[in-house]
């Protein structure tokens, strides 16, 4: 089942087209890569995908209803969270108190004017279950403000999943975090995998292999190729356009 349609997506700053009549379909518990290099368009996309920005020209539906003109707040409504770019972290607030927020906001009135032990409790467990998908509900009463790099990409992470999303766009989780960090994240996303739609930007090539069932490749605004990800690594347009020696690094 397609749980995100595009249909001939452009968008233009001034005279330059960023994004130019992308059309993708969003398969249901995938992991779609968009890859693609520096200023190719792609966290543009992801903002036109998000609501955040207006497309000039084209069409973007979630589970088959037009939301091309809702707001970014709507789609959040229709299951649709994008993590990493809008997320404001509170760095003098817990972890767990970050995440019990965006469950409040999620839920609204419902928790915020009963101010009942129960409802508490019941706050508290959801923000704690999205902590520990991303991984980080050992660091619940920790100050988001003392978390590694690699633990606040998990905290956005986790904040995205107290909105209950059908369909993640993450854009460029892995960007700054390494080593041992990045593993982990790696890890969890393969946790979560078929739980959610994801879409994934990212240029970290192993973890794009690693987890993908779908790779997309963005050049120019343009999608020049669609497919798994050993018929994208072995795609002769992709490795003359984009993947070049990388993909000679995972392959
Ligand atoms: N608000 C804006 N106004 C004008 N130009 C913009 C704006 N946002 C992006 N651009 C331009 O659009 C092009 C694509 O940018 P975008 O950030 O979408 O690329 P990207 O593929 O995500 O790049 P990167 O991999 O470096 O993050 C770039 O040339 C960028 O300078």
């Amino acid at each position: 089942m397609t749980s995100l349609t595009v249909r001939n997506l452009t968008k233009s700053f001034g005279a330059l087209k960023v994004t130019d009549d992308v059309s993708l379909d969003f398969a249901s518990g995938e992991i779609h890569a968009i890859i693609g290099p520096n200023g190719a368009g792609k966290t543009t996309l992801i903002s036109q995908l998000s609501g955040q920005l207006r497309s000039d020209s084209g069409a973007v539906a979630i589970g088959g209803r037009d939301v091309t003109r809702l707001s970014m707040p709507d789609r959040v409504k229709l299951g649709l969270a994008r993590s990493f770019q809008i997320t404001s972290v509170l760095p003098g607030f817990t972890t767990l108190e970050n995440v019990a927020l965006a469950v409040q906001a999620r839920h609204g009135s419902s928790f915020r004017f009963f101010r009942t032990v129960a409802n508490e409790t019941a706050l508290n467990e959801a923000a704690l279950a999205a902590l520990r998908e991303a991984g980080l509900d050992h660091r619940a009463e920790i100050r988001a403000k003392s978390l590694s790099h690699g633990e606040h990409r998990r905290l956005e992470l986790a904040i995205a999943l107290a909105t209950e999303p059908k369909i993640l766009l993450l854009d460029e989780p892995l960007a700054g975090v390494g080593g041992e960090d990045a593993d982990t994240f790696v890890a969890n996303l393969q946790k979560l995998k078929g739980k959610f739609t994801i879409v994934l930007i990212e240029h970290d090539m192993d973890a794009v292999f690693a987890l993908a069932d779908q790779v997309s490749v963005l050049v120019y605004g343009r999608i020049i190729a669609t497919g798994s990800p050993e018929a994208v690594r072995s795609d002769p347009e992709v490795r003359t356009a984009y993947l070049g020696d990388e993909v000679g690094e995972v392959a």
